[in-house]
């Protein structure tokens, strides 16, 4: 039963919506891989219990929808971590990622390599993403160093969702791991377009549930190749991230934008995140109205 009052204060989740977002995101979207409790899903903030109820919502309403739903497992507390990456494994998630523990934290590669293998080998057959996300986490150790001899630590190591700036580190990343089928996802939506041209494979990002039709039409014309296209998907939406960045954009606020653009209740974030103001959703609708895309939308 829903407890309204609860959800309207951010305190309890609403497993509800989700059949009609996986429904959503596919149709309206374009967006067929799904990246569950991480930083937009305020995985950090969630209970471990909400955490595997999420992920199992997911994968249920994601079976023959969706193509992979990968499922953020880390945690501050190993056994948690571990925890959470036994039940990924059990329900079925296509993958799992783990970012730095962050309070306290690993101060070398090799500290940072031993906690992942902890959690990866938990979950022996299902494939394993390093989520790098220094301006959150703190943890800055380069991931080209640390992909240096990784997967004979963890086998089934995949990839690395990389929410960086730094594209020297990514372009190293993936000139020396030519020949290990590597993905990397990056998680700066601002300037995807740069790790594209470096080689990333693909996108992992909050923009993705309301521009992801956008971000895939920049990718077809990056393929193409088309660059001038690309190129001018990549500045509409830095137009965009822009205007509300120098507003004060945050998870609070990519909920605002996911509710009005898809029409779907997001709901508030949990405290100690607090709700976009009117003033916000009002700023960030017209804005987004405003644009010309290419695509004559
Ligand atoms: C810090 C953060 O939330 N990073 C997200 C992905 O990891 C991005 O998708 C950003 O939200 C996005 O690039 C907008 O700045
Ligand atoms: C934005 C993103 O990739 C995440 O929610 O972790």
């Amino acid at each position: 039963s829903l407890n309204w009052k609860k959800i309207l204060q951010g305190l309890h989740i609403n497993l509800s919506v989700i059949r009609q977002y996986v429904d959503y995101l596919v149709s309206e979207q374009n967006v067929k891989n799904i990246f569950v409790n991480g930083t937009t899903g305020e995985g950090l903030s969630l209970s471990i219990q909400e955490r595997k109820q999420l992920a199992e919502e997911w994968v249920r309403q994601g079976k023959d929808k969706l193509d992979h739903v990968i499922v953020h497992v880390g945690a501050l507390s190993l056994p948690e971590s571990q925890d959470l990456a036994r039940h990924a494994a059990a329900i079925g998630a296509s993958g799992i990622a783990v970012i730095a523990p962050f309070f306290f934290k690993p101060t070398n590669k090799d500290e940072l390599v031993a906690f992942l293998q902890k959690v990866a080998s938990e979950a022996s057959g299902v494939p394993f993403y390093y989520y790098h996300i220094p301006p959150l986490t703190g943890v800055k150790i380069r991931v080209e160093e640390l992909l240096d001899g990784i997967r004979e630590q963890i086998p089934t190591f995949q990839g690395v969702k990389f929410s960086d700036t730094d594209l020297l580190d990514l372009a190293q990343c993936i000139n020396k791991n030519e020949s290990e089928q590597f993905a990397f996802l990056y998680g700066v939506d601002e300037q995807l377009l740069g790790a594209l041209a470096v080689g990333a494979n693909g996108a992992v990002g909050s923009t993705y549930n309301y521009l992801g039709r956008k971000t895939n039409l920049m990718l077809q014309a990056f393929a193409k190749p088309d660059h001038a296209l690309a190129q001018k998907y990549q500045f509409l939406i830095g137009e965009f991230l822009n205007f509300v960045i120098k507003l004060g954009f945050g998870v609070a606020q990519t909920k605002a934008v996911m509710t009005f653009v898809s029409g779907i209740p997001m709901g508030p974030p949990r405290p100690p995140l607090v709700n976009a103001s009117e003033e916000f959703i009002a700023k960030a609708k017209a804005k987004l109205d405003s644009i010309a895309w290419p695509d004559g939308d």
